[in-house]
């Protein structure tokens, strides 16, 4: 149960009312969220998500939603924030930041099939020919410049051979990002999981959850993508998924050469990326709530297997 604010339904109409968006019929609770208080609205008019923000850094909401406004002015499958009437989207609601959203259709794909995949590639190859162009500026919170400090946090939780590992890891990516040359740069996702997209059938219904969005390289999002959704559970790519994806990616935005020299070293680092946040998780700065944290481990798997997967010829079969 993810609900950390409970809301009643006059604090709900009142709060409807500064919005051209109908009157209340039912304001239910979403229990899947983990960071945030989720409520299905139901006016006369639409169906809507409302949004309370219990946590993270309130004064980058401002970023999330010029963010969302702009995908949404490019017809991306993002959920534009609601407007009141006076043009302004981020109001307070229980003392809370509050957002209002479309509620877009569909699931979240737990087995994503072929179709799937590339409809997720092309949207998301589609976003970032946009996203290029992005005004705003919000440097990701996760890159090696997060990665160098917090590694030694989770050092003593490891085995010996784990610790040399994550080390020798983040030492060989100082060393390759150091020297490589500035990749794409661009409003990025930064956590685009299954779980942050909803699926009607093979339709892309929209992408959600953009608050790990920044902007920087275009490729840490792709790997992101390529790390959740075309690998199976012991790390392993299925080069099917794999294909389709980046694929349907390239079609829309070819990558450039430079990218192709660092996507080996994207897809490690990007798996590493979780591996750390979610050690960080369990063991030093657990949630107050009692969900179930990820399992780092899965990302340990996926660390090890893009090593030895190493320079990845499958990427010439999906140019
Ligand atoms: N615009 C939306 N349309 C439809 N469902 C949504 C929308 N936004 C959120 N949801 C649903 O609410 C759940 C929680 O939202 P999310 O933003 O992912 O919260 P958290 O950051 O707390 O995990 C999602 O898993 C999804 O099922
Ligand atoms: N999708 C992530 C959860 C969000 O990551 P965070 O670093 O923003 O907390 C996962 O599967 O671990």
């Amino acid at each position: 149960m993810a609900v950390f604010t409970p809301l009643t339904d006059s604090q709900v109409e009142t709060f409807l009312s500064q919005f051209d968006a109908g009157s209340l019929i039912a304001c239910k609770g979403v229990p899947a969220g983990t960071e945030n208080s989720t409520f299905f609205v139901t006016t006369d008019r639409r169906e809507l998500v409302l949004t309370l923000f219990e946590q993270g850094e309130h004064e980058e909401l401002p970023f999330f939603v010029e963010l969302l406004d702009y995908l949404d002015e490019h017809r991306l499958p993002v959920p534009g924030p609601l407007h009141d009437r006076d043009g302004i989207a981020l109001h307070s609601l229980a003392g809370k930041p509050a957002l209002l959203f479309p509620r877009l259709p569909g699931k979240h794909p737990e087995a994503p099939n072929l179709a799937q995949c590339r409809a997720l590639g092309d949207a998301l190859g589609r976003m970032h020919r946009v996203s290029q162009r992005f005004p705003g500026h919000r440097p990701n919170p996760r890159d090696l410049h997060w990665l160098l400090p917090m590694h030694h946090k989770v050092l003593a939780y490891l085995s010996p051979e784990d610790q040399a590992l994550m080390k020798d890891e983040v030492e060989i990516y100082q060393g390759f990002f150091g020297d490589a040359p500035t990749l794409p740069q661009g409003a990025i996702h930064g956590d685009l999981f299954r779980d942050n997209t909803l699926f009607d059938g093979d339709e892309l219904g929209g992408l959600i959850d953009f608050y790990n969005g920044c902007t920087g390289d275009l490729l840490f999002d792709l790997a992101i993508v390529i790390n959740d959704w075309a690998t199976e559970a012991d790390g392993r790519l299925d080069p099917a998924r794999y294909e389709a994806l980046l694929g349907a990616y390239q079609a829309r935005r070819p990558l450039e050469e430079s990218e192709r020299e660092a996507w080996p070293m994207m897809l490690r680092m990007t798996a590493l990326r979780y591996w750390l946040s979610r050690l960080l998780v369990v063991y030093v700065d657990p949630p107050a709530h009692d969900l179930t944290p990820h399992d780092p481990e899965a990302f340990r798997g996926v660390l090890k297997r893009r090593i030895a997967e190493g320079a990845l010829p499958l990427l010439e079969a999906a140019r």
